[in-house]
């Protein structure tokens, strides 16, 4: 099997000295691989994310227990600019592109690069890997679509040349073809080696790239498997695809949807 390059151990987050948000959790996520957290709002996911690179610091959050290994440190309350330097970058949930300035200036200001060669010849990978930025480059972000924004927080995501990417909820209101052109984009990455750790409320699109998911609840994991094994999973049908055996689709709020769920996370 492959070797973990991230690893959650038992971890536990706080907000405020008293909002459990996650009660401990044990993930990993080897290398060259996809790795998918889904789950319904507020389960915990995007407090995992932040709680791995450490911008949970920013929302008074911290890890209370536990340990998050990467690339065989641990950077549990690591400083979250010494993480990036490590090699893992987290694309905050929301595409947060500086508005007023260009597709580029967004890309070295993210990169933290400066305008020397050394920016240029990663603005030019970054550009031949999401040909649709190089486009764009003179476009004021502020002007561009949802998806482009999400293809633009990806680029400058890369400028730090990154070993493992987080992504949150990278298909988030975004029209079907949209949806289609970023996963693509993220298959590409995962092809050219790149390790992924992506944080999704659309299932479905997520088990398709990912190999390996965890379902998170309540802030704890409830499922875990191979993807091809969680698509499969009765559970995760009803809940996540909004299948039933039949096909059929049902509410969420159904009743039996409710005591299923109750069954699961007893
Ligand atoms: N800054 C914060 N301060 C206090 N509590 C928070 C904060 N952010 C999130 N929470 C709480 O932590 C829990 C987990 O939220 P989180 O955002 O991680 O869930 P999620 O699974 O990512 O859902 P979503 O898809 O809505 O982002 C929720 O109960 C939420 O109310």
């Amino acid at each position: 099997m492959e070797l973990p390059v991230l690893e959650l151990n038992n971890v536990e987050v706080l907000y405020s000295e008293v909002i459990l948000a996650v009660k401990g959790i044990t993930a990993r996520v080897p290398k060259g691989q996809c790795v998918t957290l889904l789950g319904a709002n507020g389960a915990g996911k995007s407090t995992t994310l932040k709680a791995i690179s450490n911008l949970i610091r920013t929302e008074d959050g911290r890890v209370t227990a536990g340990s998050i290994t990467f690339d065989g440190t641990n950077i549990t309350g690591a400083n979250p600019v010494d993480v990036v330097r490590q090699g893992l970058v987290h694309v905050m949930e929301g595409r947060k592109v500086l508005r007023h300035m260009t597709v580029e200036q967004n890309l070295v200001v993210g990169g933290h690069m400066g305008s020397g060669r050394e920016a240029k010849e990663r603005l030019d990978e970054v550009y031949s890997r999401i040909k649709r930025l190089a486009a764009l480059r003179d476009r004021t972000a502020g002007y561009l679509s949802g998806g482009e924004q999400q293809l633009l927080v990806i680029g400058r995501a890369l400028m730090s040349q990154p070993k493992l990417v987080m992504i949150d909820e990278p298909s988030l209101g975004l029209a079907p073809l949209m949806v289609e052109e970023v996963y693509g984009l993220l298959s590409d990455l995962k092809a050219s080696g790149l390790t992924l750790l992506i944080v999704e409320q659309n299932t479905r699109v997520a088990l398709e790239l990912a190999d390996y998911g965890y379902v998170m609840e309540s802030g704890r994991i409830v499922l875990e498997g191979p993807s091809s094994q969680l698509k499969s999973n009765e559970d995760v049908r009803e809940f996540y695809l909004g299948l039933t055996v039949e096909g059929e689709r049902k509410s969420f709020r159904d009743m039996k949807h409710y005591r299923r769920r109750k069954r699961w996370l007893g």
